[in-house]
C-alpha cells in the first residue's frame, strides 16, 4: 500500500508553502502532499487519485468546478501563530483597525477568531481591495492588520500589523489524521510547538503585568508625593486614580471611591462636560462641601482616543496659608517694614507738611529721592512711603551703598549664576533687585555708591532689567525705586563723584526730612514717645530742658534715641539733673553756631565735632586704631568683637579702655554695636569720621606711614 496523499488548495501560494510546512510538522513523510493555487493549474489526474482534499476556506471550495468530488474535501480551520499576537496587546480600547485580507470571508473568518480570543475592546472593519476603489472611511483608521497579505494594504495607512500566515488548526490536523488513518508519531512536535507559542506569549504577558504593577506602584508613590489632589476617571466616569491629597483635601477615602461612578462620589467636579468637548479647564474656582477649591481638568487623549479625564486640584485656604508664611519667612529675611506714617512722631509744622507730602508721593509709583541728615528719619518715610503705596503687599529691600563691599556689590545687587565666581553658591543667587520684584528697593546712603555701580544701577533704572553676574539672560524687574542720602548731590555732581544723569533718574520726586533742630517743639514729644516705648519715666529739671532745646543734635533722631538710652541706664531716680548731661551737650556752645550754611554745618557735624568729641575722651590714634579695624572688616562685610578688636590693636589698650571707647563711638554715630554679641561695625558716619582721623593722625610726628594708608 502507497502512502497516503493530500492535495492542497488555496488562494495563495503563500498559504499553500504554510499548510504543507504544518503538515510535514506534524506526518513527516508519511503523506504525499501536492499543491494548487491561484498561479497553478488543477491536475485532474491528482485531484481524482488523491486520498484527500484540503481547502484553505469555503470560498476556495465554492470556487471549484462543478464537477469536483466534494466528499474528499476537507476545509482547513485555521489558527492564529499565537506569538504575533503580542503586537496587538499595545492596541488602546477603540483602535480602529483595518482587517485586510485577500477574500471577505477569511478576513471575517480570522476578525471572530480574535474577538474569540479576547480582543474585543478594537474596533475591526474587515477589508479586501477592490479595483479602483476610493473609501472615504479609510480615513479614519488608525491601523492595518493583516495575515501576510501587506502588499493589499491602502498606502494611506502608516502603522501596520502583520500577524502572517495563518497555520491550520489542530483540531483540524487530527481530522486528517483519522481520516487518512495515519500515525500521530510527530504529534508532540506539532503540539509542542503550539504551546510554545502560548507559553512565550503567556511570559511576556506576566513580565509586561509585572512592569505595569511596577510602573502603576511608581505612578501612585508619585501621585502621592504630590501636594495636589489628583482624580481620574476612565472614559466611562469611573473613578481610577485617588491619591492621598484628594483624600485628606474631600475627606473621603480612596477605597470607597476607585471603580464607582465620579458622578455618585463628586459630581460637582462636572467632568462630562470635559469628556464630551475634550477641552480642559485650569486653575477654575470650585465652591464645594464648604471648601474653595483651584480646580484644573485635563482630558486624557492617546493616539486620538479619549481615555478619561485628570482632575488636579487645591484647596485654596492652604494656598493662602503657603503664601502667608512666604510672607512670614520673608520678614524675617527683613523683607517688610515695621514703620508707617503713624510711627512718624510729631506736631511741628515741618513733620507734618514733610508727611503730608510723602503721603501723596506714595500714591503714585514715582522714584522718590529722600534727603536730610542723618537720623532724620528716611529709612523710616522710605517703610511708611512703601506701606502706604500700591506695592505694600511686596518686598521691602533695603541696600546700604555705605556698608557695600565695591567688588561685591554687582553680584549682591544684580545676583549671579552658578560657577560665575570661586565661592559662588551652587544653584546661583538672586540680587536684591530680584528679591524686591513687585515690591520696593530702598537705595540707601545712594550718594555712597561708586562711579562703577552708578552707571550699572542707571542701566537698571532705565531698562528695568536685570542681568546675573555670570549670566547671559536678562531679567525684567518690577520696583519701585525709594533712594536716601545725607549727602550734598548737588556738590558731588560738580566734584564728578556722582552721576549727573543717574541723580535725574533719581531725583523724580524729591523729598527733605526735616532736622531736629528745624523742629525743636518736637524734641520733648519724641522723649516721651522713646521713654513711653521703654516703660520708663523720667522728668527733666527746666535747666537741663533748657540745654536740650539749645543742643544742635548733629545726629538727629537716632542720637536722642541714644541719648535717652544712656540716660535710662545713668539716671538713678527719676529726675534728669545737670550732672547727668554729657559735656558734649552742656558744651554745646563749643559746636559751630546753626548760622553757617547747610553743607558746611553738615560738615562739622559729622566729622569736625566727633574729632573733638574723640579729642576730648583720648588719643586720636587708638580711636583711628580702632575704626580701622572696624573697617577692614566691613569691607567684608562682617561685624567683630571687642576681644577680637582688642588683639588686633596695634599699640594696646586694656578691654575696659576698649569698651569705653566703643560706647563713645557709638554716641557720636560712628559705629554700630550689636545686640546679644552679634559684634560691632563701623557706619558711613564712621567711614568719614575714619578719614578725617586719618589725616589728622598724618599731621602727628613719628607715626608709621603703612598705618595711614588712605581709605580704601
Ligand atoms: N519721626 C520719627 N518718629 C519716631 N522715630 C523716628 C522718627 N524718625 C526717625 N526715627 C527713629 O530714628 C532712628 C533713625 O531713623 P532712620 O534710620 O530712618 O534715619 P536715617 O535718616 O535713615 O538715618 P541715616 O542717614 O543714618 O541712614 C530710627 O531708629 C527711627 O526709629
Amino acid at each position: 500500500m502507497g502512502r497516503p496523499s493530500v492535495l492542497l488548495i488555496t488562494k495563495s501560494e503563500k498559504v499553500s508553502q504554510t499548510f504543507e510546512s504544518n503538515l510535514r510538522m506534524f506526518f513527516g513523510t508519511n503523506v504525499q502532499i501536492f499543491t494548487a493555487h491561484e498561479n497553478l493549474e488543477l491536475d485532474s489526474q491528482i485531484v481524482s487519485e488523491c486520498d484527500l482534499i484540503l481547502v484553505s476556506s469555503h470560498h476556495v471550495l465554492e470556487s471549484l468546478p462543478k464537477t469536483f468530488d466534494q466528499a474528499r474535501a476537507l476545509v482547513a480551520r485555521r489558527t492564529v501563530q499565537m506569538a504575533k499576537l503580542e503586537q496587538l496587546m499595545g492596541l488602546a480600547p477603540g483602535t480602529r483597525c483595518l482587517f485586510v485580507s485577500n477574500s471577505m470571508d477569511t478576513a471575517v473568518d480570522a476578525i471572530q477568531l480574535l474577538i474569540r480570543l479576547g480582543f474585543d475592546h478594537l474596533h475591526f472593519i474587515p477589508y479586501v481591495a477592490q479595483p479602483g476603489e476610493n473609501r472615504a472611511d479609510l480615513e479614519r483608521i488608525d491601523v492595518a492588520i493583516t495575515h501576510g497579505f501587506r502588499e493589499l494594504i491602502p498606502d494611506t495607512i502608516e502603522k501596520l500589523i502583520d500577524l502572517d500566515t495563518r497555520p491550520i488548526d489542530l483540531t483540524t490536523i487530527f481530522d486528517i489524521a483519522r481520516l487518512l488513518d495515519l500515525p500521530m508519531e510527530k504529534a508532540h512536535f506539532y503540539t509542542a510547538e503550539f504551546f510554545r507559542d502560548f507559553v512565550r506569549l503567556g511570559r511576556n504577558l506576566a513580565n509586561s503585568v509585572n512592569n505595569e504593577k511596577q510602573l502603576n506602584q511608581k505612578l501612585e508613590s508619585v501621585f502621592n508625593a504630590v501636594h495636589e489632589g489628583i482624580i481620574s476617571i476612565d472614559e466611562c466616569g469611573r473613578i481610577t486614580v485617588f491619591n492621598e491629597e484628594a483624600e485628606k483635601i474631600l475627606k473621603l477615602s480612596a477605597e470607597n471611591c476607585i471603580g464607582k461612578s465620579y458622578l455618585d462620589v463628586i459630581p460637582e467636579f462636572k467632568l462630562n462636560q470635559i469628556l464630551q468637548s475634550r477641552a480642559g479647564e485650569s486653575n477654575q474656582l470650585l465652591e464645594i462641601r464648604n471648601l474653595v477649591l483651584l480646580v484644573s481638568k485635563v482630558p486624557v487623549i492617546v493616539e486620538g482616543h479619549l481615555m478619561g479625564v485628570v482632575v488636579t486640584f487645591q484647596d485654596v485656604t492652604i494656598v493662602q496659608r503657603i503664601e502667608q508664611e512666604i510672607r512670614k519667612k520673608s520678614t524675617s529675611l527683613g523683607l517688610t517694614t515695621k514703620y508707617s506714617f503713624e510711627h512718624i512722631i510729631g506736631v511741628s509744622e515741618s513733620i507734618n507738611s514733610t508727611k503730608q507730602v510723602a503721603v501723596k508721593l506714595a500714591e503714585s509709583d514715582y522714584t522718590v529721592l529722600i534727603t536730610g541728615e542723618n537720623g532724620t528719619g528716611k529709612e523710616v518715610f522710605a517703610q511708611a512711603i512703601h506701606r502706604h503705596s500700591s506695592r505694600r503687599d511686596g518686598s521691602f529691600v533695603p541696600v546700604n551703598f555705605a556698608g557695600l563691599v565695591e567688588n561685591l556689590a554687582e553680584s549682591e545687587l544684580f545676583g549671579y549664576e552658578e560657577g560665575s565666581f570661586t565661592g559662588a553658591k551652587k544653584g546661583g543667587k538672586m540680587g536684591l533687585f530680584e528679591l524686591a520684584h513687585n515690591g520696593t528697593i530702598f537705595l540707601d546712603e545712594i550718594g555712597d555708591a561708586p562711579l562703577s555701580i552708578q552707571a550699572t544701577l542707571l542701566r537698571v533704572l532705565q531698562e528695568r532689567q536685570v542681568m546675573r553676574v555670570g549670566g547671559n539672560r536678562v531679567i525684567p524687574v518690577n520696583v519701585r525705586v525709594i533712594a536716601a542720602t545725607n549727602r550734598n548731590l548737588a556738590d558731588m555732581i560738580s566734584k564728578g563723584t556722582f552721576r549727573e544723569d543717574l541723580y535725574y533718574r533719581l531725583n523724580v520726586l524729591p523729598l527733605n526730612i526735616p532736622n531736629l533742630r528745624e523742629r525743636r517743639e518736637d524734641l520733648f514729644i519724641l522723649i516721651d514717645y522713646f521713654l513711653h516705648d521703654k516703660r520708663k519715666r523720667l522728668h527733666f529739671t527746666p535747666e537741663v530742658k533748657n540745654v536740650l532745646l539749645n543742643y544742635n543734635w548733629p545726629g538727629n533722631i537716632r542720637e536722642l534715641q541714644n541719648f535717652m538710652k544712656y540716660l535710662m541706664v545713668i539716671v538713678e531716680g527719676d529726675t534728669v539733673k545737670r550732672e547727668h548731661i554729657p559735656e558734649r551737650i552742656l558744651n554745646c556752645g563749643a559746636f559751630p553756631s546753626h548760622s553757617l550754611d547747610p553743607s558746611a554745618r553738615r560738615k562739622a557735624e559729622e566729622r569736625e565735632d566727633i574729632l573733638h568729641i574723640l579729642a576730648r575722651h583720648g588719643s586720636l590714634i587708638d580711636y583711628e586704631n580702632i575704626l580701622s579695624i572696624l573697617w577692614d572688616f566691613s569691607k567684608r562685610q562682617e561685624r567683630v568683637g571687642r576681644t577680637v578688636i582688642c588683639s588686633l590693636l596695634s599699640s594696646p589698650l586694656s578691654e575696659s579702655q576698649v569698651r569705653n571707647k566703643l560706647a563713645l563711638l557709638n554716641r557720636c554715630g560712628c559705629i554700630s554695636i550689636g545686640v546679644k554679641k552679634q559684634g560691632t561695625t563701623i557706619t558711613a558716619i564712621g567711614i568719614q569720621v575714619l578719614q578725617k582721623l586719618r589725616e589728622e593722625v598724618e599731621r602727628l610726628p613719628n607715626q608709621a606711614p603703612s598705618y595711614f594708608s588712605p581709605i580704601r
